[in-house]
């Protein structure tokens, strides 16, 4: 694979602020296998950072200790420091609905409730008292298909299950779940994995639009991917943090033989 190829949409983009997330010295096990070790690693709002890595590295494992996903992993215990603005997000006063609700998440397969569609994007508003009334509450679904970009495409068939949209539909009303409950951070773990080129444009050029408003982190096996939407991108490999920096670096001049290696091709 050319590595200028992989480069050309990268953008530089320095922060203009705090990290979001910092995370430092965090390992994460299963039992007593350890899947991440020691990784340390700061994520900025209007950055896209892509996690990348060969199937196993712990991406998906970091992604969700990101948000306290893996509490529901019976075996998981996590090590180290998370912090969203400087407040550990393990402490023991932390609210974790709400935490998830700031840092939302989207997966690999869309997992739209069996509900109407205005309902899959009312049920969080609604439950975290976003909303006064019908009136606020169809103003922030509007709003979220919106940002989501499928307003045009469902807002006369609000009433009408999500699960009837197509994959790629589904992934951006998952996303526009996520964004209804005004978050911060956005997880998406592959999140086009499941879909055809023409729907994982679309969520790509959504992943940069939203970029303006919220820190987001991708899980991608793409490195195409990883290159045309991502800023910063970090590379793991056998629970190992290898690399992390500037997309347009990792991808055209990586400072690590391994990282050389998994970009052109040679493992992975
Ligand atoms: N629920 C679990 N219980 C036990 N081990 C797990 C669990 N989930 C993941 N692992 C192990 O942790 C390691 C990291 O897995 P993880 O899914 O985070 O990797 P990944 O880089 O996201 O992989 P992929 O790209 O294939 O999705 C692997 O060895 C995996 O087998």
């Amino acid at each position: 694979m050319e590595q200028t190829e992989l480069a050309t949409a990268a953008q530089r983009v320095e922060p203009t602020s705090a990290p979001k997330i910092h995370a430092e010295g965090v390992s994460v096990y299963y039992g007593d296998k350890k899947a991440i070790d020691h990784v340390s690693i700061d994520v900025h709002t209007e950055h896209v950072t892509a996690f990348i890595g060969p199937s196993g590295c712990g991406k998906s494992t970091f992604l969700r200790a990101l948000n306290r996903m893996n509490d529901t992993i019976a075996s998981a215990r996590v090590e180290g420091v998370i912090e969203l603005d400087g407040e550990d997000i393990y402490n023991s006063g932390m609210d974790v609905v709400q935490l998830r609700a700031r840092v939302g998440m989207v997966f690999q397969k869309p997992n739209p409730f069996p509900k109407s569609i205005y309902e899959n994007i009312a049920y969080g508003p609604r439950i975290h008292g976003l909303a006064q009334g019908k009136g606020e509450l169809d103003a922030i679904v509007e709003k979220s298909l919106q940002r989501a970009g499928l307003w045009e495409e469902v807002k006369d068939r609000l009433e009408e299950s999500g699960t009837a949209l197509s994959g790629g539909q589904q992934q951006r009303l998952c996303i526009a779940r996520a964004i209804a409950v005004d978050p911060e951070v956005i997880l998406m773990d592959e999140p086009c994995s499941a879909l055809d080129p023409i729907a994982t444009a679309k969520i790509e050029e959504l992943i940069d639009e939203l970029r303006g408003r919220y820190a987001i982190v991708i899980v991608t096996h793409s490195m195409q991917q990883a290159a045309r939407v991502s800023q910063r991108t970090a590379f793991f490999h056998l629970g190992n943090l290898v690399e992390y920096g500037h997309t347009s670096d990792i991808f055209t001049n990586p400072r690590e033989q391994k990282t050389q290696d998994y970009i052109t091709g040679r493992y992975g």
